[in-house]
């Protein structure tokens, strides 16, 4: 999958043979015991003994945009290295050997060397922006962690993603959970973002499905309040896991007992925002999409006039929430 070349950031380091997508596993080790030798001459970073694993680890140069990462296994013995980004045949691979969400300062002053990746080689007018963004990113993922310690700590995934009302009450209560769901967000939807890695992303996703749920729980449960703009995304989490509407909503339909919401998330190529689709798996039956979609504006009705881009798409279906209810 790799070999081993000359490299333009320092001295070997490892190219890809082929097309690697995002996801792929790279190669998997074992970290190194205690007082071993290294295999050949590396100076150690903060990624510690793994490097001297060696092998093809050791080869890996650094970079602050890294396209590999270093994941745990349930094994203790045992690590992979995981593609995070696509790298196309001839690239290089590229981990962090320090966090790369600090400004060009910081990051150069922890590797103590002078970093050649692209990111630290920006024009001088770009990184003032560039140290901006990784600051929020940092702020963002601080934010996320705190938020999933206060509550989640000692819950279960299963018990998140089906709160009790009281825990639904307490996250509507949190005093930052807007802020949380900001830092959330722009992890997972700004367009300009930083490349948060595979771990960070997983934990926004995590934590903003569950922001929604409480909304879109606390939103049922008190029909006076309007309704959460995310609903959308609430409706996809839910269905996601039961692949019933009625399920998610509570609504039911006469002819189509699986009748399905859900959304184009942003893992789906065309993602463009805040977004869903209704559709019927039978697609003979095209009144039952437009039966579900007015069935569920009718019940939503006090929602806010501004609320934001949602579509409903599938069989017979295209428009805009806006256009939808004025129908
Ligand atoms: C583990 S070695 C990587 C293999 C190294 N290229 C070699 O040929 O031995 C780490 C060393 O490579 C150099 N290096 C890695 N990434 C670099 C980068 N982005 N810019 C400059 N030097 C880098 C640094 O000297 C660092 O201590």
């Amino acid at each position: 999958m790799f070999r081993r070349a000359a490299s333009q950031l320092h001295g070997v380091g490892l190219k890809a043979k082929q097309d690697i997508s995002r996801g792929t596993l790279i190669l998997s080790g074992q970290p190194p015991a205690p007082g071993s030798a290294t295999t050949h001459s590396l100076r150690p970073t903060n990624i510690g003994a793994l490097w001297q694993t060696c092998g093809d680890l050791g080869w890996i140069n650094h970079s602050c945009t890294p396209s590999v990462e270093i994941s745990e296994t349930p094994d203790p013995k045992t690590f992979n290295v995981h593609a995070i980004l696509n790298i196309a045949e001839g690239e290089e691979l590229t981990i962090a050997y320090i966090s790369p969400y600090q400004t060009w300062r910081e990051r150069n002053e922890a590797l103590r060397f002078a970093c050649k990746c692209s990111a630290c080689n920006i024009e001088p007018e770009k990184l003032h922006d560039s140290d901006l963004q990784r600051r929020l990113t940092a702020w963002n993922i601080n934010t996320l962690r705190a938020f999933r310690a206060r509550h989640f700590s000692h819950l279960a995934h299963d018990e998140v993603m089906g709160p009790t009302t009281g825990i639904v009450r307490s996250l509507e209560r949190d005093p930052e959970l807007g802020d949380v769901q900001n830092a959330a967000e722009r992890m997972l939807y700004d367009p300009h973002r930083f490349k948060v890695n595979d771990n960070y992303r997983a934990l926004a996703h995590d934590t903003l499905a569950v922001i929604h749920f409480a909304r879109f729980r606390f939103h049922l449960e008190s029909p006076s309040m309007p309704p959460s703009n995310d609903l959308a995304t609430a409706i996809y989490h839910r269905s996601a896991q039961s692949n019933c509407l009625e399920d998610c909503l509570g609504y039911s339909h006469p002819r189509c007992a699986k009748y399905r919401a859900y959304m184009r998330g942003p893992g789906c190529p065309d993602y463009q925002g805040v977004q869903f689709s209704l559709f019927c798996p039978d697609p003979a039956i095209d009144a039952c999409n437009e039966y579900g979609a007015e069935r569920l504006l009718r019940r939503h009705s006090n929602r806010p006039r501004s609320w934001p881009g949602c579509w409903l798409g599938g069989t017979g279906i295209t428009g805009h929430w806006s256009e939808w209810s004025r129908r």
